[in-house]
């Protein structure tokens, strides 16, 4: 399948050479209709379903811009720190592919939306490391071809290519970071924690779902090495599509090594673009790139200047919510807990149920213990996200308020909430149609203890002698008993009492 190419250990790599990367991330924003014309932009609609005369470039249609789209834009320049042209244009960018059927893509070339930026991240270590940014521009995607037929599968040796232009003009912001310089032996680490931080960002602003398993979001990743020491950079390879963020940091490592295997061969690297491989983390040669007098760009004719008004560009400014790395720093003192445990909470995308649910009245400890723990648990046997799981974070404050006023135990709040996930009904309807109050009754209890004292004789007497950490034993037999129902506190105290023994 992929051709092997010898690469130098990453170490080694490292000591000899000083890496640059520069990151390009595609985001598709989430309006409801595409950039140029009115046509519905739902996913998962029939091939072809969603298109018209100006997507597809007919002869005679006129594309009108998406003010929605310019909104966001701006919005995403606002928050990355960029300066806003007060006047800028779209601009053809002509190449031939048979995904793009106008055979060129409306994009801005030297007049980009928003430009000079930039994006603090923070690495694992909690070290901030600054990413400037180039330009935010705007521009369509293309439509997406599906290659059958023939032994692979593959675009080499398919029989048919499909096509389907639904995605054809789908606004698109494409965000280009300047040449990152200094991270060293991080940079694959700094690329996966950019992404993520722009990725969180953009979900922030509410402008796009940034899924990038669904390609909402894909990142390219621009890399070369230059001699330890040199000033001039080196030839750049460029791997595109990437799209999820471990793989953005497993292409750069790759790259890395494998451009020191061709440097210290000998050998030139190619301005050429490569694909990404997730089975085996490699990188193969795609096709050797334009020049962007290639593409014989010229603004675009069709289209009017677009020149936001400072007072506007001003009102979205005061729109802006609190930067995620911010909001995320200020969260984790506010719960107490670690940067690594705060990553955890990143990961399982549990923030916002975290939040939602201590606003609805749980202290922080048990939001973030339902939902790390149990409802965790769930969402991942399920292959789910966890904010899908049936269950919302005013169901999971009940059961928190129960256990901390005594009626729930651990136990019986797990079995609550099963409930609630299997669509018996509210925290305390499926308490009710359970039963599963804690029983702490010493009527009820005290029938269970003197048969726990009666069946382990032994035990008892450990207890009576002093050992009062034995009494675990008989808590565990009464609990076990009445089917973990029982008020444990009580139980260990109504076992000290019939034992005569102080607690
Ligand atoms: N020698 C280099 N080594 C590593 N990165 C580089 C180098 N030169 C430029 N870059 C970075 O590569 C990226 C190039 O993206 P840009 O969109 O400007 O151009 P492109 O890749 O030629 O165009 P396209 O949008 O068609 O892919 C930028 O992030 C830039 O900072
Ligand atoms: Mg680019
Ligand atoms: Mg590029």
């Amino acid at each position: 399948m992929t051709t092997v190419t010898d690469l130098v250990p990453y170490e080694d790599a490292l000591a000899s050479f000083d890496p640059v990367m520069g990151l390009e991330v595609h985001v598709e924003l989430g309006t409801r209709t595409k950039m140029f014309c009115g046509c519905a932009t739902e996913l998962g609609a029939d091939p072809n379903s969603q298109v018209c005369p100006t997507c597809l470039g007919l002869p005679g249609a006129l594309p009108v811009v998406n003010a929605t789209g310019v909104e966001s834009a701006v919005r995403i320049g606002l928050a990355l720190h960029c300066e806003i042209a007060e006047w800028c244009r779209f601009a053809r960018k002509n190449y031939f592919y048979p995904d793009m059927p106008k055979n060129f893509q409306t994009s801005q070339y030297d007049e980009p939306i928003a430009y000079n930026g930039y994006l603090d991240v923070q690495l694992e270590d909690g070290e901030v490391f600054r990413v400037e940014i180039e330009r935010a521009h705007m521009e369509e995607d293309t439509g997406k071809s599906t290659h059958v037929g023939g032994a692979t599968g593959r675009i080499h040796g398919a029989s048919h290519s499909l096509l389907d232009y639904n995605r054809a003009g789908i606004p698109l912001i494409e965000i280009v970071t300047k040449p990152i310089v200094g991270a060293g032996e991080r940079a694959p680490e700094v690329a996966k924690a950019y992404v993520a931080e722009l990725r969180e960002l953009i979900k922030a602003l509410g402008v796009s779902e940034a899924r990038m398993e669904m390609g909402q979001m894909r990142c390219d990743v621009n890399l070369s090495l230059r001699p330890s020491g040199e000033e001039r950079f080196g030839t750049r390879s460029e791997t595109k599509n990437v799209n999820s963020l471990r793989s953005v940091e497993r292409a750069a490592r790759y790259e890395i090594q494998r451009h020191a295997a061709v440097l210290s061969s000998g050998g030139a690297i190619v301005q050429e673009t490569r694909h990404f491989h997730e089975d085996d983390g490699s990188t193969t040669s795609g096709r050797v790139k334009e020049e962007a007098e290639d593409y014989r760009y010229f603004p675009e004719p069709d289209l009017v200047p677009v020149a936001p008004p400072k007072e506007w560009v001003e009102e979205l400014r005061g729109t802006l919510p609190e930067l995620p790395r911010l909001r995320r720093n200020r969260l984790r003192e506010e719960w107490g807990i670690t940067q690594h445990e705060m990553q955890s909470v990143l990961n399982a995308g549990a923030v916002d149920l975290i939040v939602a649910t201590t606003e609805a009245g749980a202290d922080a400890p048990s939001a973030r213990k339902w939902w790390m723990g149990e409802l965790a648990r769930r969402a991942n046997e399920d292959g789910v996200d966890l904010a899908a799981l049936p269950i919302t974070p005013a169901d999971v404050a009940r059961v928190a308020a129960l256990v901390a006023e005594g009626s729930l135990n651990d136990k019986l709040a797990r079995q609550t909430i099963e409930g609630v996930l299997a669509g018996e009904g509210t925290p305390d309807e499926v308490v009710e149609k359970r039963g599963l109050k804690v029983v702490s009754d010493d009527g009820a209890l005290g029938a269970a203890v003197d048969e726990a004292i009666a069946g382990n004789p032994a035990v008892a007497d450990k207890i009576r002698g002093g050992k009062v950490a034995a009494a675990g034993a008989l808590v565990g037999a009464v609990m076990k008993a009445t089917r973990g129902q029982a008020d444990a506190a009580r139980v260990k105290e109504l076992i000290l009492e019939r034992l005569g023994v102080e607690g």
